[in-house]
């Protein structure tokens, strides 16, 4: 049986380097279905960029395999595999000398396109992500708001129009309203485009309103593994302690 484009497997995955004490990933195996949202859920250094990161191989396992749309990882050009998967991280890795809209056409750039076709999906883009392209096209990065800058990171990451989305914490640095407003947009986004996406996120609210389904990691493992409507109501030890460490103020008050 082929797998469908944007599937994501990790089977038996491991990532023990030299010179660590305990496996940062240890026997990982889950099958992630293309155009569904998942969120790795977990405190910190639990392993949930790690793994992210062995999906475009910015991190090779040590063992066990990855496959993306059927196709092995390790071992894959990885230039080409990484056309496939936009990555959205934090500090938004925008080029500050470049205007936003280059910086949004850049994946389209380095594939060849014309300089119309990429204007063309460059102002598309920034319009499905709330920027206006005739206010904000041809500003530089640094005349952006960080929550306008997470906006033009996003549409870079969707320029290639990629199977899969990659998003490391992608609000953490927001404040709550706009945080609330980015997920707004990019939860009407991925329900429109039908990406599989996949997102690290310390926060349990954010991981239940994007996701489909949430993953808890802690210490390299699989500790829960949940549709996201489940997870307030799960009886298992380790998702009931991360719901109660959310809802201590509401709990105090
Ligand atoms: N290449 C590496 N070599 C050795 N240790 C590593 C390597 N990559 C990550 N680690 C360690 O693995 C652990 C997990 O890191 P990871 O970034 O995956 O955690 P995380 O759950 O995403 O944490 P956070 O939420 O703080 O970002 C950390 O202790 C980190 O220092």
């Amino acid at each position: 049986m082929t797998a469908a484009a944007g599937s994501v497997e990790f089977t038996h995955v491991s990532f023990a380097p030299h010179g660590v004490s305990r496996p940062i990933l240890n026997d990982i195996s889950l099958t992630l279905e293309a155009g569904t949202t998942t969120a790795l859920l977990g405190r910190s250094g639990s392993g949930k960029t790690t793994l992210l990161r062995t999906v475009n191989g910015l991190v090779l396992p040590t063992g066990g395999s990855v496959r993306v749309s059927g196709n092995e990882v390790v071992g894959a050009d990885l230039i080409k595999l990484r056309r496939g998967i936009g990555y959205v991280i934090q500090e938004t890795g925008l080029y500050p000398h470049m205007s936003i809209e280059r910086n949004v056409a850049l994946p389209l750039e380095l594939a060849g396109k014309t300089l119309s076709e990429r204007t063309e999906r460059a102002h598309a883009l920034l319009h499905d992500v709330g920027l206006e392209p005739s206010q904000y096209a041809t500003r530089m990065p640094w005349q952006l708001s960080g929550g306008q800058r997470q906006r033009a990171g996003v549409a870079r990451a969707l320029a290639a129009d990629p199977a899969i989305l990659l998003l490391d914490e992608p609000f953490g640095a927001l404040d709550p309203l706009t945080r609330a407003e980015m997920q707004t947009m990019l939860r009407d986004l991925l329900a429109r485009l039908g990406k599989t996406a996949v997102l690290v996120t310390h926060d349990l609210q954010e991981a239940i309103f994007l996701a489909h389904r949430v993953i808890f990691i802690d210490a390299g493992n699989v500790a829960a593994d949940l549709p996201s409507q489940d997870v307030l109501k799960s009886d298992l030890a380790n998702v009931k302690e991360y719901v109660r460490a959310v809802n201590r103020f509401e709990a105090a008050g």
